[in-house]
């Protein structure tokens, strides 16, 4: 489904200050695969979104969705397939704007022209009762600025607005790290129900270390730009966080350093 060959990317390059973020990363992902993705800082996760994403081209190698190359495609045409949720729950939704005109923003996303963003009854209607999913009652605020509402609010509502077209692909960039506790939980289970109910293959970078073993069907590890360790289904569930920090070590020769790491 989503295929990278060779993709490798550098930052810099032929300066001192020169960068690896990628190092010939080949991978494949399949339909409804909810990959989970760790590693020290400055490992590539970011990067690896942006060139998925399209904010980034890679230098050398190839992103393929269903067999099509699609590297050199700017971020705006890949969004009927990829949506992406950010760490900052600003990031992915107008402030200014209402909740509708949000999602209206999101509806018309991947759509051939004609497709206004304007807000009519049925698609106000469709709104509801997609809020209505989340539980926490938008549904009842679809005229309140965004701006406004919570950061946990905020990440909901982004989540449904990445999700809203039904893409094939979904980007989580460490997507509840600016949340507490219990806002974070609430988007986390959002966040499974959504990519099982729309079979999305869903990649999540993430620092909580329990987290990235509890979710999904399959683990990958970064370091300096490359994959160390990919851990599929079976073994991630008698996986513990000792362990995986072990592997780690073993792996790179190092110890994990992650400024905002979570061990559980
Ligand atoms: N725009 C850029 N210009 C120069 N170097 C960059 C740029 N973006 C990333 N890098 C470098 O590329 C490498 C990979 O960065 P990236 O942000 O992908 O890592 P990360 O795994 O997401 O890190 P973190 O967990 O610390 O956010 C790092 O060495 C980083 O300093």
């Amino acid at each position: 489904m989503l295929d990278l060959v060779n993709v490798s990317k550098l930052f810099n390059p032929g300066t001192l200050d020169e960068k690896v973020a990628l190092m010939n990363i080949n991978m494949k992902f399949s339909p409804g695969d909810f990959v989970t993705v760790i590693g020290s800082n400055g490992a590539g996760k970011s990067t690896l979104m942006n060139v998925i994403s399209g904010v980034m081209k890679p230098d050398t190698g190839e992103v393929r969705i269903e067999g099509s190359e699609i590297q050199q495609l700017p971020e705006y045409r890949r969004s009927r397939w990829i949506g992406r949720v950010f760490q900052d729950p600003m990031a992915g939704t107008a402030p200014r704007m209402s909740i509708e005109e949000n999602l209206a923003m999101a509806y018309t996303r991947g759509k051939k022209r004609g497709f206004g963003w304007g807000v009519t009854t049925s698609k106000r209607n469709l709104f509801r009762e997609q809020l209505q999913r989340l539980g926490i009652g938008l549904e009842n605020r679809l005229s309140a600025k965004v701006g406004l509402l919570s950061g946990g609010e905020r990440q909901a509502l982004s989540l449904l607005m990445a999700t809203f077209t039904k893409p094939q692909i979904l980007l989580l960039d460490e997507h509840t790290a600016a949340l507490d506790p219990s806002r974070a939980e609430l988007i986390t289970q959002l966040t499974e129900d959504i990519v099982s109910e729309l079979r999305l293959t869903t990649l999540m970078v993430t620092h909580n270390m329990e987290q990235a073993i509890r979710l999904g069907n399959r683990l990958i590890m970064m370091n300096k730009g490359r994959i160390i360790l990919d851990i599929p289904e079976e073994r991630k569930q008698s996986l513990t966080v000792s362990q995986l920090l072990g592997e780690f070590e073993r792996i790179s020769g190092q110890q994990l350093s992650d400024d905002r790491i979570v061990l559980g």
